[in-house]
């Protein structure tokens, strides 16, 4: 069942002796109760633009947003009792507090009883794996600590929606491995819905149910990430070469690829990721490259990568300043 409903939304920003500039143009999607709902797009595709549309910190021009049926334009106060947002910065912390002083204050603010409100705080440091640092200033925490703390905080409120932007960003593996986790459990168990922004490919297959992307302010996918992967007809390929291609191989290649990007050099050789739409295809790249001279080491069938897909959507959209 739906909780949040954005419906053509618009955001323009007003420039000072120049054309405004639309960030946000025409996006509408829908996020169902319980479900991890991801916004992806490339830098600058308005993704954090849309979170605080959302989340009332910043006015739309056009379309509305919905939340548990209440918009945002006619009963902005109503709809906001619903959402808890994360955004850069971690502003919802009080950074000179201990950890456990900003569960105390926000379980505090949000009217819990004082036993409620123990119990709520408890229950937190234990699922985040605060315990240690409960009485630790949030200011000397780590990046990854500290924005346990600002999603434990945004849970003190037990509000349904919560919005991430960029949950993840700057986080070391094992600290984002925990907060995938962390991100599951918060929907499975409390029942709450998430919608985050993140450019972490492995975030967004580990965790969402479904996703938009936006690319330059408009919508381009609306979709399960199970059929993202399942229906984009591409067949990925590592080729491991001797030396780089020149560029005018790279360009004969591009004629039968959809796509061909340098995925690292090592001291074995330069791998390159091929993406085809028809498999057949490869025998031809291996033939031009045979005939070029060029030393092939080995080929490797790979899985379809949401990263790679969602690469070559951008790219089909327009935006070829996008890279692996
Ligand atoms: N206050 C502002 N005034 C003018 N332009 C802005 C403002 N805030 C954002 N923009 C522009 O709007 C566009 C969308 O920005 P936004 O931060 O929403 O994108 P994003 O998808 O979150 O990007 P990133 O992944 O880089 O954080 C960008 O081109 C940005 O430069």
């Amino acid at each position: 069942m739906e909780i949040l409903r954005v419906k053509g939304l618009k955001k323009v920003y007003p420039m000072k002796g120049k054309k405004e500039f639309v960030a946000v143009d025409d996006v509408s999607f829908e996020v169902n109760r319980g479900e991890v709902f991801g916004l992806l797009g490339p830098n600058g595709a308005g993704k954090t633009s849309t979170i605080k549309c959302i989340c009332g910190l910043l006015h739309y021009d056009d379309g509305d947003v919905w939340v548990n049926g209440y918009s945002m334009k006619d009963s902005r106060r109503r709809g906001l009792r619903h959402i808890s947002a994360v955004l850069e910065g971690n502003r919802n912390i009080y950074w000179r507090m201990t950890v456990k002083e900003n569960l105390e204050f926000f379980t505090g603010i949000n009217g819990f009883s004082p036993s409620k409100s123990k119990e709520r705080m408890e229950y937190l440091l234990h699922q985040f794996q605060l315990l240690e640092q409960r009485d630790t200033v949030v200011n000397k925490l780590s990046r990854g600590m500290k924005q346990k703390v600002a999603i434990a905080i945004s849970l003190v409120t037990d509000k349904e929606i919560i919005l991430l932007d960029e949950p993840t960003l700057g986080l070391d593996v094992g600290m984002s491995h925990e907060l995938r986790g962390l991100l599951k459990t918060i929907a499975k168990e409390e029942g709450k819905t998430i919608l985050l922004s993140t450019h972490d490919m492995q975030v967004v297959e580990e965790t969402c149910d479904r996703l938009v992307i936006i690319n330059q302010g408009k919508t381009i996918v609306h979709d399960t990430v199970e059929n993202l992967m399942r229906l984009t007809n591409q067949h990925f390929y590592l080729l491991q070469l001797k030396n780089q291609l020149t560029s005018e191989i790279k360009q004969r290649v591009a004629k039968i690829a959809k796509a061909i990007s340098l995925r690292n050099d090592t001291n074995n050789g330069y791998t390159y990721l091929i993406t085809l739409e028809n498999p057949n295809g490869l025998y031809d790249i291996m033939g031009m490259l045979r005939d070029s001279g060029a030393e092939l080491r080995f080929i490797e069938r790979t899985n379809n990568r949401l990263e790679d897909i969602f690469i070559n959507l951008v790219k089909e959209a327009g935006n070829h300043e996008i890279s692996s």
